[in-house]
């Protein structure tokens, strides 16, 4: 068990071992005791250096939930003014939470705020997690059925938000935190919601803790040692998982990702997860849970060409054959007039209304192949195109140009040439690009605005189940 008095030291190794003395970090103080303590060490821990060496500064987060949070900050802003550190008070609204939950979302808008100020310094933070907060995290995490990666817990490093988020208490016991607090006389506020037992870190802190402690006196220590294994392994995982997911997937200027559904589901089961997981990480900081990373997972392996996971209110996992994209669709262009504009930065367009509607879905490709979008059910169209317009109703004398300059085709010989059914043709669909039939859709692409390398809008068209019952020749390429 670390003692009071062999806080200084280790706090100092600890700066040594990731080289902190000149990093000028942000400290994140709630004014709890925790924190405090980690402020009045580091005051310590640069005592005497040189400004340049010991230029740390405060951020208190203040979330505005509680009733005592101007009294935390005006605690935190008069300490810090008293022994003249730099101490900003980063105030948070807390109005989307995501489905989340008021805790997480208030923990994410404070790492966020943290973020911020250090990546204008250091990039790095340091916050005051200790090891009953580590062994209250794995029993919480235990319960809610997490694998390795959330069983690993709080690591003593992590990346958020663009910085790093240190935490050189993460082994030191909640006793001699008190201990140094009371020999020190370090002052700190009490956070009155941490007797709140609706929350279930509270709980867990009251209840299972205790029990815990008695059957194992050590039992911080213990889950700490598991821990420590664990982590090793999580690293040497965690950078194959990397390479993995950079090779497996694309990342769009937009944020969204683009994956190979075989490639994913060709990696070891374990690494699989780990990709997804880095992948969803990319969605903001919610905690993604087992169950989207497995749907992901299924969804890559499926044999269905096609398919949908709803990760969240805005987050999708679409699949068409082997792509597989992950975003959050722009704001859906579905139109059900005769004559459709169609923004290729939406994912979908549709026409027609009912059994009748046809529907358009693309997804951004950063290196198409064609040879597997061989049905004139795919169109490929180059990166520079983003409008497509789609129309219906089109005259029968409408001309497509066909591939190599060899002339053009009737739109009306391209009926009766697939044998559409007369009273299909008024309602088939023609897309447009820039005034030009590009594609009459499960018929013909023409040779106009051809996709020569590069990025693409891959567009698949589905054709309303009445119309495939009507024309069967081609039905099966339609459902696809
Ligand atoms: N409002 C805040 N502003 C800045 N940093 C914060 C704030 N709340 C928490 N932190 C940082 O995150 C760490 C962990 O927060 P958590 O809420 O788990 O603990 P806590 O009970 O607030 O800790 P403490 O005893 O320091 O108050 C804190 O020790 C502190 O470093």
């Amino acid at each position: 068990m670390r003692r009071a008095g062999d806080l200084l030291t280790h706090v100092t190794s600890f700066f040594e071992e990731h080289q902190l003395a000149a990093a000028h970090a942000v400290i994140g103080v709630s004014g709890g005791v925790d924190s405090m303590v980690l402020l009045h060490l580091c005051q310590r821990a640069v005592e005497g250096a040189p400004p340049a060496l010991g230029g740390f500064s405060v951020v208190h987060v203040h979330h505005h939930l509680r009733d005592a949070a101007d009294r935390d900050a005006a605690f935190v802003q008069a300490y810090c003014r008293q022994h003249g550190i730099p101490c900003e008070i980063a105030h948070v609204e807390i109005a989307d939470v995501r489905g989340e939950g008021l805790e997480a979302a208030a923990r994410r808008a404070r790492y966020e705020a943290l973020a911020a100020r250090a990546r204008g310094k250091s990039g790095v933070i340091l916050v005051a997690h200790h090891a009953q907060d580590e062994l209250e995290t794995f029993v919480m995490r235990l319960l809610r059925g997490a694998g390795p990666l959330g069983l690993g817990g709080m690591r003593p490093k992590v990346e958020m938000f663009g910085a790093h988020v240190l935490r050189p208490l993460i082994a030191v016991e909640k006793a001699a935190i008190l201990e140094y607090a009371a020999a020190h006389g370090v002052p700190h506020v009490e956070d009155e919601t941490n007797q709140d037992t609706r929350f279930l870190r509270n709980r867990v802190r009251q209840v299972v803790v205790p029990a815990l402690r008695s059957i194992e006196p050590q039992a911080e220590r213990k889950v700490l040692e598991a821990l420590e294994i664990l982590w090793a392994e999580d690293a040497y995982m965690q950078a194959q998982a990397e390479r993995a997911a950079r090779e497996v997937a694309a990342w769009r200027a937009d944020g969204s990702i683009l994956l190979s559904a075989a490639r994913l589901a060709a990696l070891h089961v374990s690494l699989q997860r780990r990709v997804i997981h880095i992948l969803l990480n990319c969605f903001s900081a919610r905690e993604w849970t087992f169950a989207h990373v497995e749907s992901i997972r299924r969804l890559a392996a499926a044999k269905a060409a096609s398919g949908e996971v709803h990760l969240a209110a805005d987050v999708r996992c679409v699949k068409a054959y082997d792509h597989m994209y992950i975003g959050r669709p722009q704001r859906d262009n579905l139109h059900l007039s005769a004559r459709v504009r169609w923004d290729l930065r939406a994912p979908e367009a549709g026409i027609g209304q009912g059994e009748a509607r046809w529907r358009f879905r693309r997804l951004w490709v950063a290196d198409p192949n064609p040879a597997r979008l061989p049905s004139p059910w795919w169109l490929l169209l180059p990166a520079e195109v983003s409008w497509a317009e789609v129309a219906v109703g089109v005259p029968t004398s409408e001309r497509v140009r066909l591939f190599g300059g060899r002339g053009t085709k009737k739109l009306q010989d391209i009926f009766t040439d697939a044998k559409v059914p007369r009273a299909w043709r008024p309602r088939w669909p023609v897309v447009f690009v820039d005034g030009e039939a590009v594609w009459v859709p499960g018929l013909m692409r023409s040779g106009a605005w051809l996709w020569r390398g590069g990025p693409a809008y891959v567009i698949r068209a589905r054709a309303p189940a009445a119309c495939l019952a009507a024309w069967p020749l081609r039905a099966d390429r339609g459902r696809r």
